[in-house]
Order: structure tokens, then sequence, then C-alpha cells
């Protein structure tokens, strides 16, 4: 499933400490911090993150409020991507995370477990597994994944990009 023609990917990741004032439209939390990376899910199946000891992750709470994720030492913190979700028929949740600049040089690592490009994701494993017919079309990957980043996400790096 994520062996031929892989997509996974690993992001590593340099947050330079800022010099003087931040510009006057960054983006900033509600109680004023300044965003390094804005809110969001993960797209892939699942991703294994260290940021090396530093702070500045947050991630949004059921009651809809962001929480700071304290380092742990000697650990990796484990993150369910949209795909996995989708094919858990959303038992399981995407959480939705963000980066904030505490002001210091900051560094983190990011693998982005991918199914293989052609791999089927629009069924659900659990009904699959029990046997049962599942409502979800058949779905490679691929095309989703960039469908999902150029018109959900809109992330700009795959603007120009085909579809498939
Ligand atoms: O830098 C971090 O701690 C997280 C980065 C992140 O969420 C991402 O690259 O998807
Ligand atoms: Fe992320």
């Amino acid at each position: 499933m994520f062996c031929d023609k892989p997509l996974s990917t690993l992001r590593l990741l340099h947050y330079p400490q800022r010099n003087g004032e931040p510009p006057k439209n960054a983006a900033r939390t509600k109680d004023g911090k300044i965003i390094a990376v804005d809110d969001h899910c993960d797209t892939e199946f699942l991703t294994l993150l260290t940021t090396f000891g530093h702070g500045g992750l947050e991630i949004l709470d059921n009651n809809g409020d962001w929480q700071p994720v304290p380092p742990r030492p000697e650990s990796l913190m484990v993150n369910i991507g949209d795909t996995f979700s989708s094919m858990m028929g959303g038992r399981f949740k995407a959480v939705r995370h963000r980066v904030v600049d505490l002001g210091i040089e900051r560094y983190s690592a990011a693998f982005f477990l991918a199914p293989s490009y052609d791999v089927d994701v629009g069924f659900d494993i659990m009904k699959k597994a029990r046997g049962e017919t599942t409502n979800l079309t058949e779905q490679p990957f691929g095309p989703f994944l960039f469908r999902k980043m150029k018109y959900e996400k809109k992330y700009p790096e795959f603007k120009d990009l085909p579809d498939e």
C-alpha cells in the first residue's frame, strides 16, 4: 500500500529567529501571538513529527480551544491524516494544528506516510474487514491528494500542478 510509486515525504523545517518587529500584516492568534504555520490538518495517512524539544506546536481541542503541545523528549508525535480519517469512516479524526512563533529559532521534522499513487483510498477499512459493503467510491490516492491540496486547501505549491 505504501511502497510502490511512494508519495510519502520527509519535511525538514527551520524557522529562523525573527529579527526586529514582525510585519504589520503577520497572521496572529486571538491572544496576539504570531502564527508561523497556519492551522491545518495533515492530508496524508499518518504523520510522525519531532520538534527536537521546541515548543510552539498547538492543537485544537474538542471545545474549540487551542492547546500547546508540550515537547516530550525522546518521543515522536503521531498525527492522523485526512486520508486515514476518511478510510476509518471518521471514527478517528485528523487533529487541527498550527505553529506559533515563540520568538526563538526552531526546528522540526515531519514524515508524512502516504499511500502509493495508484492505491484505492475510497473505502472504509473497518467495513471492508468485516466483509460489509462501503458507500465510498473508488479513489486512487494520487489524484485525491493533488485535488485536495490544489482546490480544497489551496496550497500555492500545488497551484500549477496537473490534477492527476
Ligand atoms: O513544525 C511543526 O511543528 C509542525 C509542522 C506541520 O504541522 C506540518 O509541516 O504539517
Ligand atoms: Fe501539519
